[in-house]
């Protein structure tokens, strides 16, 4: 005979597995606790990207049920983010305002507990993680779509800083407006960049008597949009809510394949290896007036098999001339024995950024 089933009953059994997990969430901070206290005597780092990767790596493997890759890492990392912030709590520095894609990847490492800084600048993050008023700082650096982000790059070899971990989040933006019919809009408020992104939705909604704006933020578009009729704004979904705008069209971007990188970083920092690394490097070369010094170069990742992912060049600002340094980027960690063998090339000025678990 068919068991009925009851709602009621179902509840209690969820309150009861409920009390389960947060009687063993409370075992494993206690656990946590503790290595906080030996980090604290030993100075040894918090925030240990591999050990979490390998715990989400190994979780994911032995997972049951019906939890995949995505879901335990989104439950996890909100884990070690309380964990982190029980052992200590740490200031992250981000390129805001707040609402920004880079708040929301900010939130995504350090969870919602986190003691977040909104800085106006990607050179101010730098500056702030550098005199180590933060802990941490996290700053885009490419998006698939559009390319590298110039403002990375051109502080990243100013400043004498390493970077900790990568975080790939996918850029999705709303059309968010307080008017409900599209065609009363005379005003859409966005960045440049996220025109650009939503080509496609904005010449098929609006012809040229709308007027797009472009503005500093999506979170400032969201701002404005919000206090002004016929108009809306092209945001992030966080930003649409910190404004109390409703979303009248989700996913609007071109691409559902768009992807941005964003990149923590921090002073003094160095991982240890997780077995499945990405390395980032400055590379100036020596002699760079001979022919084949970029390709020699570039040969001894091939002779050494490791698998280059990204290389960058960009003006080394040295007097009238016009000389390079390479943003350099590869699998593998910088204790690998072949990637010393790359680092250690007589050819070459080198300046490590850092080695840290591959995300993306
Ligand atoms: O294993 C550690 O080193 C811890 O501090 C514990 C823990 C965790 O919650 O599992 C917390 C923070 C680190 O980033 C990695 C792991």
């Amino acid at each position: 005979m068919k068991q009925v089933v009851n709602i009621d009953e179902l509840r209690d059994k969820i309150d009861s597995i409920d009390h389960q997990l947060l009687k063993l969430l409370n075992e494993r901070m206690e656990l946590v606790k503790t290595i906080g206290h030996i980090k604290k005597t030993t100075n040894a780092s918090i925030y240990r990207p591999e050990r979490e990767k390998a715990i989400i790596d190994r979780l994911t493997s032995d997972s049951k049920g019906m939890l995949d890759k995505g879901a335990i890492e989104a439950i996890f990392l909100e884990i070690f983010a309380v964990s982190r912030n029980i052992e200590l709590p740490e200031k992250v520095a981000y390129l805001g305002p707040e609402g920004s894609f880079t708040h929301q990847a900010a939130e995504a490492r350090f969870g919602a507990m986190g003691e977040y800084i909104s800085l106006k600048t990607i050179q101010s993050v730098f500056e702030a993680v550098n005199t180590e008023r933060v802990r941490f700082g996290i700053i885009p650096i490419e998006n698939n779509q559009q390319g590298m982000v110039s403002d990375t790059i051109n502080v990243l070899c100013e400043y004498d800083i390493n970077i900790v971990a990568e975080v790939p989040m996918p850029i999705q933006f709303s059309f968010a407006s307080k008017n409900e019919n599209i065609k009363t809009i005379k005003k859409v408020y966005s960045k440049d960049i996220a025109f650009k992104q939503c080509g496609k939705f904005v010449d098929e909604y609006f012809d040229k008597s709308v007027e797009l704006i472009p503005v500093e933020s999506t979170s400032k578009a969201s701002k404005l949009a919000s206090a002004e009729e016929n108009s809306a704004a092209i945001c992030s979904h966080i930003a649409a809510k910190m404004y109390h705008l409703p979303i009248l069209f989700q996913n609007i971007e071109d691409s559902p394949d768009n992807y941005t990188r964003f990149l923590i970083i921090s002073k003094n920092f160095n991982n240890v290896s997780s077995g499945n690394d990405k390395t980032t490097i400055l590379v100036k070369l020596s002699n760079d007036n001979e022919p084949g010094s970029l390709a020699s170069f570039l040969q001894s990742f091939h002779e050494n098999s490791i698998n280059l992912t990204k290389i960058e060049s960009y003006p080394a600002k040295e007097g009238k001339g016009f000389k390079y340094w390479f943003l350099v980027e590869f699998e593998g960690h910088k204790d690998d024995e072949k990637v010393k063998v790359i680092m250690q090339d007589p050819n070459i000025t080198v300046k490590w950024l850092g080695s840290y678990p591959k995300f993306c």
